[in-house]
């Protein structure tokens, strides 16, 4: 019976289904960008990022995404300038994907969709001493958003994609040193979008200054197709559930601004 053999199953992941919005929130992630709406700020200035790769520890299965996680004790993996008047510490990094390359972005650009979406998670050391504590300051979080499309193979990337068979299933984890996730940025760092949001996972806190950037990365369709084959599911449960999907539902921008880098 169905039960018994481990047949898996592409669907919602009940967390996407959840909170559509925050009761009283007016800065909820993720948005479209309207880029004929958006404002060119001449103040906004280059990001500076500093990733030191012996700062990288782990990667696991978290039953959303997979994160890629760093030492975030000491101020050496750091990003500041942009819009940001502090300095932020790089937590994590992780992605949102769909289950083809259709669609799988959180953020889309004047509708466009991509078939994935780098998040790299930052919070601010200059004000804070804990990541705890930063998440629920309005200025407390920076994200990088970067979009992926398919196209030639992103040989940075390879190295993190050979080490997902091993965390499959929720809950599992495999040290990983030495990762520069510097190697996943666009060659133009310089033109972004920028606004006040939120994270697009629970809590859903509005504490997030997000970075937006123009210039998306290529990954190949072979790349991408291996996300696909991690599991929302732990290895005791009956059904497995590949996990795909895994970004939240627009929400409505209330008015916010929306700034650009360049015009
Ligand atoms: N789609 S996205 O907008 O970008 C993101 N969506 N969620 C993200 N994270 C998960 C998370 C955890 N918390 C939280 C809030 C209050 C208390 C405890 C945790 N908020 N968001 C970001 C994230 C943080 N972490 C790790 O949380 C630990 C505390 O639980 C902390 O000690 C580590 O330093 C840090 O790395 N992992 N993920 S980001
Ligand atoms: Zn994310």
């Amino acid at each position: 019976t169905a039960c018994s053999s481990k047949y898996v199953l592409s669907q919602m992941h009940p967390m996407w289904q959840g909170p559509l919005a925050v009761p009283g929130g007016d800065r909820q992630s993720p948005i479209d960008i309207v880029v004929r709406k958006s404002i060119f700020d001449s103040k906004l200035k280059p990001l500076v990022t500093k990733y030191d790769p012996h700062t990288c520890q782990q990667i696991w299965n978290n039953g959303y995404s997979f994160l890629v996680e760093y030492d975030d004790t000491t101020d050496k993996s750091t990003l500041q300038g942009g819009p940001l008047e502090d300095k932020f510490r790089l937590c994590q990094f992780h992605f949102h994907w769909g289950e083809t390359n259709a669609w799988g972005s959180e953020h889309t650009v004047d509708k466009k969709l991509f078939p994935a979406e780098l998040h790299l998670v930052h919070w601010n050391s200059d004000k804070y001493s804990l990541f705890e504590e930063a998440v629920m300051e309005d200025n407390g979080l920076a994200v990088i958003g970067v979009f992926l499309k398919v196209g030639k193979r992103h040989e940075g990337l390879q190295k993190l994609v050979d080490a997902l068979p091993a965390i499959r299933h929720k809950d599992s984890v495999v040290e990983f040193n030495r990762f520069d996730p510097g190697c996943l940025l666009p060659t133009n760092t310089d033109d972004y979008w920028t606004y006040h949001g939120s994270l697009t996972t629970p809590p859903l806190t509005e504490s997030v200054t997000w970075i937006i950037m123009k210039q998306h990365i290529e990954v190949s369709h072979d790349q991408l197709a291996v996300f696909r084959s991690l599991l929302f599911t732990s290895a005791e449960e009956d059904m497995q559930k590949s996990m795909v999907n895994n970004f939240r539902v627009q929400q409505p921008l209330r008015g916010r601004a929306v700034r650009s880098s360049f015009s």
